[in-house]
């Protein structure tokens, strides 16, 4: 995932390595134009395939697609609309134009002023105002290197328009003037007005609209001109593939101008781009291909997978950019997946601790808890205020209650702390603590929160801890890494190192556990102070789960900031905390302390409904218990709770019940370690992923 200065970074790289801008631009418009093929073709002259180009590197590739395109079904299956006039065309896209001509594709370009010295040729540029189909303005190829008049409404228009309306000077060609025998094509150009009436007609009878006018060299909103084109694209109605990434969609936030087009599919180069995933993009780009280009593989970016570390890309990047992150996918995430022993027995799967659930949000608790037992925890147990443990133990026979502590109002009492903490000592085994769902804010809530996390007074480690080890199996979870696991060098799969299960404030008093604040956890970190966090004695392992809203309050910062820079704020949380953070939502990011970042492109709006949330801490407990260290437990939690949230809804954006998605996590599990949904298998086309495959296993089909 890439932000538009990293594009240009990893430019660079590729081009310091050799592969220059044309080879780039070659494999990407000719990739493109196979996965046209793939979810639009077969083409046809009946239907052609319309381009719409700009002037710059974007316009650039789909030239090479229509190319291609041209090739293979004939030029008449293909028309490119330039947005441009072809004697101002520079580098790349000056070669594709005449790489056109050559080919013989039809294509119309704006009118522009003469090239110095240029003849009048012979395709007289109708003067506006003058009436319609008086003479040929439009710029349609003749054959290859002679120029030659078009026919007058050859694209399937009625025929020349006259009027030109009102544009800025900026956008305006020279309508009226003489034809612009500049350009490699010496195509003649087209007033605005005829221009867009050709495009209307022949994305009228077209099959598909290419949408290559604006990639990531885009500024700002769209201008008039390109605004109006986009808009003759929209209103169509015509299925829309765009190249990189809809035309004027913000490459790094996802920002667009309602004329910015609502592709059916995006094909994206080399990497995808925060833009896709972030603000409207999701709902302009519709599926998202990424194209593997060839950059070295130096810059980072393969297509899918999960394993290593995240780019290099510190926040902002020195230019404004977000920092890069990688995309989850099934296979990367099946990597990280606890592998059960055969002679596995419930302490080896760990003990998951919810501790929450005061008088009123007792389900919030029995969700963590229930989803922890469904992903795997060995042992659960439900850590309530005395009052309501018969209301949390009536659901689930498998799951432990433990009463603790409570005023009289039924709210957790400071004294909740030290009762938790020695029932923990009775257990032996890895402990892990959910620490949120349900918890409240109230005194006694915040006093043990801080007990809890060992910010109440000075650091010790536990005495305890080590002898709960004894008795474990000789691979157990945090002895040594699975066989084969990723991670044993330093990557997300490593488990944590001996010790750092357990640290403890004091050996009477309670002790640090592997941690997941949630909810009401995360609330009451917020008033301690994020920073606080990174002091936690030994450095206990900490994920945080903060929706943006928590986030807001952790960071300091309005929800709406949150929003506006996800992956700003999560590397932020992150780091302040020294902890592994979820941001939660429409495209969940997780963080790492050391700058790592990941992003989870699969579940649906349908998932916007109470416990969704308290379901993920409880999942994320259950890796820690099963011994993943702190990101990968994050990254496999997050990615197997979206992926139940989808087989849970009958179809996407339909509401789900928490319940309902923890029923499917054991089959969201299965399907993990299948490495299903894949992200390249349906396609069948070498170096192209899906940003999101489909759920429909690997024999969906791809439009
Ligand atoms: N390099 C690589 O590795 C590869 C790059 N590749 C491709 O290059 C693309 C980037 O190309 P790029 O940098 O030329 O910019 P691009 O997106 O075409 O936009 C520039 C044009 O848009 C115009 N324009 C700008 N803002 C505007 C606005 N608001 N409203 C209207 N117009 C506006 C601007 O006009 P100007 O402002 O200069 O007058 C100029 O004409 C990238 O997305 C990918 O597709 C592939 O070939 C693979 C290899
Ligand atoms: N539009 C969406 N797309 C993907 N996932 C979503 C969407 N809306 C919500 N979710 C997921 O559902 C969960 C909601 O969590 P949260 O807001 O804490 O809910 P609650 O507090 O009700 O438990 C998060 O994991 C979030 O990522
Ligand atoms: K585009």
């Amino acid at each position: 995932m890439l932000s538009a200065a990293a594009v240009r970074r990893g430019d660079r790289l590729a081009a310091d390595a050799g592969l220059g801008g044309p080879v780039l631009m070659e494999t990407a418009g000719r990739t493109a134009a196979t996965l046209l093929w793939k979810v639009a073709g077969p083409f046809s002259a009946r239907q052609p395939v319309v381009v719409l180009a700009g002037g710059g590197n974007n316009g650039g590739d789909g030239m090479v697609l229509a190319r291609w395109v041209a090739r293979w079904a004939g030029p008449a299956a293909v028309k490119v609309f330039l947005l441009a006039e072809p004697g101002r065309l520079r580098g790349e896209a000056a070669v594709q134009w005449s790489l056109l001509a050559r080919a013989g594709v039809p294509a119309f370009a704006l009118a522009g002023e003469p090239a110095p010295g240029a003849q009048q040729g012979p395709h007289q540029h109708q003067n506006p105002g003058t009436g319609a189909g008086a003479a040929p303005v439009a710029a349609e190829f003749p054959e290859p290197g002679a120029a030659r008049p078009p026919a007058a409404g050859s694209a399937g228009a009625a025929g020349p328009h006259t009027e030109t309306g009102p544009q800025p000077a900026a956008d305006r060609p020279a309508a009226g003037g003489p034809p612009a025998a500049a350009g490699a094509g010496s195509g003649v150009g087209l007033a605005v007005d005829p221009f867009l009436d050709h495009l209307e007609a022949a994305v009228a009878r077209a099959r598909v609209v290419v949408d290559a006018l604006l990639g990531v060299g885009v500024r700002g909103a769209p201008r008039p001109l390109a605004a109006r084109a986009l808009q003759v694209v929209g209103a169509a109605g015509v299925p829309v593939f765009a190249l990189d990434l809809p035309s004027g969609l913000d490459t790094d936030t996802g920002e667009a101008a309602p004329v910015v087009p609502r592709a059916t599919w995006t094909a994206t180069f080399a990497a995808a781009k925060w833009g896709l995933v972030l603000g409207q993009g999701p709902e302009r780009a519709g599926q998202v291909f990424v194209v593997d280009i060839g950059w070295p593989q130096e810059t980072g970016t393969g297509v899918g997978g999960t394993g290593g570390e995240a780019e290099a890309g510190a926040p902002g990047g020195g230019t404004g950019g977000f920092p890069s992150a990688r995309v989850l996918d099934a296979a990367g995430v099946a990597a990280l997946l606890p592998r059960r022993p055969w002679d596995a027995h419930k302490g080896w799967a760990g003990h998951v601790v919810v501790a929450g659930g005061r008088p009123g949000q007792v389900g919030a608790a029995v969700l963590a808890g229930t989803a922890a037992l469904q992903a795997g925890a060995g042992t659960v147990t439900l850590a309530v205020p005395a009052p309501v443990r018969t209301e949390a133990a009536v659901h689930r026979p498998e799951i432990m209650t433990w009463a603790l502590p409570a005023t009289a109002g039924g709210e957790w009492d400071a004294a909740a702390a030290t009762a938790l903490a020695q029932r923990e000592r009775e257990r032996r085994g890895r402990v892990v603590r959910v620490i949120g769902p349900g918890l409240g804010q109230s005194p006694g809530a915040a006093a043990c929160l801080a007990a809890w996390l060992g910010l109440d007074r000075p650091a010790a480690r536990d005495p305890a801890e080590g002898a709960s080890d004894d008795d474990r199996p000789a691979d157990a979870p945090h002895g040594r890494p699975a066989d084969g696991a990723p991670g044993t060098d330093g990557e997300p799969g490593a488990r944590a190192p001996e010790g750092a299960a357990a640290a403890g404030s004091a050996a009477d008093g309670p002790v640090c556990r592997p941690t997941v604040l949630d909810a009401d956890g995360l609330n009451l970190a917020a008033l301690l102070g994020i920073d606080r966090l990174r002091e936690r004695p030994g450095s206990f392992p900490l994920v945080l789960t903060p929706h943006p809203g928590e986030a807001a309050r952790l960071l300091g910062w309005t929800t709406a900031r949150v929003q506006a820079e996800r992956p700003r704020a999560a590397v932020e949380l992150a780091r302040r905390a020294g902890a592994v953070a979820v941001l939660k939502g429409a495209g969940t990011l997780i963080a790492g302390p050391g700058g790592e970042l990941y992003i989870c492109t699969r579940g649906h709006p349908g998932m916007a409904s109470a416990g969704m949330g308290d379901a993920l801490a409880g999942i994320v407990g259950a890796f820690l218990a099963q011994g993943l260290e702190p990101l990968a437990a994050a990254l496999v939690a997050v990615f197997v709770h979206a992926l139940a949230g989808e087989l849970a809804a009958p179809a996407e954006g339909i509401p789900v019940q928490a319940t309902q998605l923890i029923a499917r996590l054991p089959e969201a599990l299965d399907r993990i370690r299948r490495g299903s949904p894949g992200s390249a298998a349906a396609l069948g086309i070498p170096g192209v992923a899906w940003l999101r495959p489909p759920l429909e296993g690997d024999g969906a089909p791809v439009s």
